[in-house]
């Protein structure tokens, strides 16, 4: 599909793509570059590419497609380098989880010889780092992609056509439509399990050995989120601000409403929310987009076909 496909960044994502692009032979030639030397050592000795350059320039060489899958933060500095160096008519990507932040930090440092396709696959695990990474990662997942006005036609069917050879499906959104989306789906569940299992581990003489031994599945699913790459968050939060801060602010709305009903003990009031939100959950489950992370799984794993499942247990005693 492409010659040669330099990955700017080798953490989960970037060694997930290595491996469905060596899978899938979409690359005649894999080109693997990182900031650290260990790192870059790792992807070696794991064989995710081809070559190994620790300059970012001298990696985007010759490269038909460069996929930047870096912390947000970093997308700006990584254009910086990249640019004097990459072939005029190249695809210029990246895979971060916010979309308005990139385009500004990147499209002023490319040149306008090359076809810039800001990208964000929908697929992670909590994992990260060089042996994170697997080649069924974006199996059945959706990949946002969110060109610019001016953008190419066909470099953009180019760019959907690879993420549909790596097993993703390919929705075209503008940038702050995408930051509002993922706000509410991605951001506030990660800020949520940061925030509940940072109060678990405040409350001392509850937690240590408690928060571990009676920990039912519900904190056990926030503890998977929580566990999440730090420098990956943060930036995620200082780059998404406006949207995060929006939907932060009617989400502490809800949660004074729910609150006030506990409160007052308004069960019919907890009764309609809950029922509201269990079709919400059967919503998702009969769009076939259910996700199961079995046992702090290092996988994100599909669920077996509809039919294979037990049926959902309706009302309740
Ligand atoms: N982890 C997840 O579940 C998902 C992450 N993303 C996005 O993908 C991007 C990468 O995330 P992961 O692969 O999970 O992170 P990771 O922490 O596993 O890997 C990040 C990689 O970037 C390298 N790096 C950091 N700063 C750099 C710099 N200035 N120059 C060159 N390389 C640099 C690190 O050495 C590492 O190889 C992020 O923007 C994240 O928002 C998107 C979808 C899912
Ligand atoms: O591990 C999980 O549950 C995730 O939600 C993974 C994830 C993290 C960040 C993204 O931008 C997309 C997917």
């Amino acid at each position: 599909m492409f010659d040669r496909v330099a990955l700017v960044g080798i953490g989960l994502i970037g060694s997930s793509l290595a491996h469905v692009i060596r899978r899938e032979g979409l690359a005649g030639t894999i080109v693997v570059s990182t900031r650290s030397a260990a790192t870059l050592e790792r992807a070696a000795e794991l064989d995710l590419g081809d070559v190994y350059e620790g300059d970012p320039a001298k990696a985007v060489e010759n490269a038909d497609l460069v996929i930047v899958s870096v912390p947000v933060g970093a997308s700006g500095a990584v254009a910086r380098a990249i640019a004097p160096a990459l072939k005029a008519g190249a695809i210029v990507t990246d895979v971060g989880s916010t979309k308005g932040s990139v385009v500004s930090q990147m499209a002023p440092e490319l040149p306008s010889s090359v076809h810039f396709i800001p990208g964000h696959p929908i697929a992670g695990t909590e994992r990260s780092g060089p042996d994170a990474g697997f080649a069924d990662l974006f199996d059945g997942r959706w990949c946002i992609l969110t060109p610019l006005p001016d953008t190419d036609p066909d470099a953009l069917a180019r760019l959907s056509g690879f993420w549909e050879a790596c097993g993703s499906k390919v929705d075209v959104m503008d940038p702050a439509h995408h930051d509002m989306v993922l706000a509410i789906v991605s951001h506030l569940p990660h800020i949520i399990a940061y925030n509940i299992v940072g109060t678990a581990d405040d409350l001392e003489a509850v937690t240590k050995s408690e928060v571990i031994k009676y920990s039912a599945s519900g904190f056990r699913d926030f503890t998977r989120l929580a566990a999440s790459d730090p420098t990956m968050w943060r930036d995620v939060c200082l780059h998404n601000r406006e949207a995060i801060l929006e939907m932060l602010a009617r989400f502490s709305e809800d949660l004074s409403a729910l609150q006030r009903a506990i409160r007052w003990g308004d069960g019919d009031k907890l009764f309609d929310l809950f029922t509201h939100t269990r079709a919400v959950r059967r919503s998702i489950i009969e769009a076939g987009q259910d996700i199961d992370v079995p046992d702090f799984g290092r996988h994100v794993v599909a669920h077996p076909p509809r039919d294979a499942r037990e049926p959902e247990k309706s009302g309740s005693s």
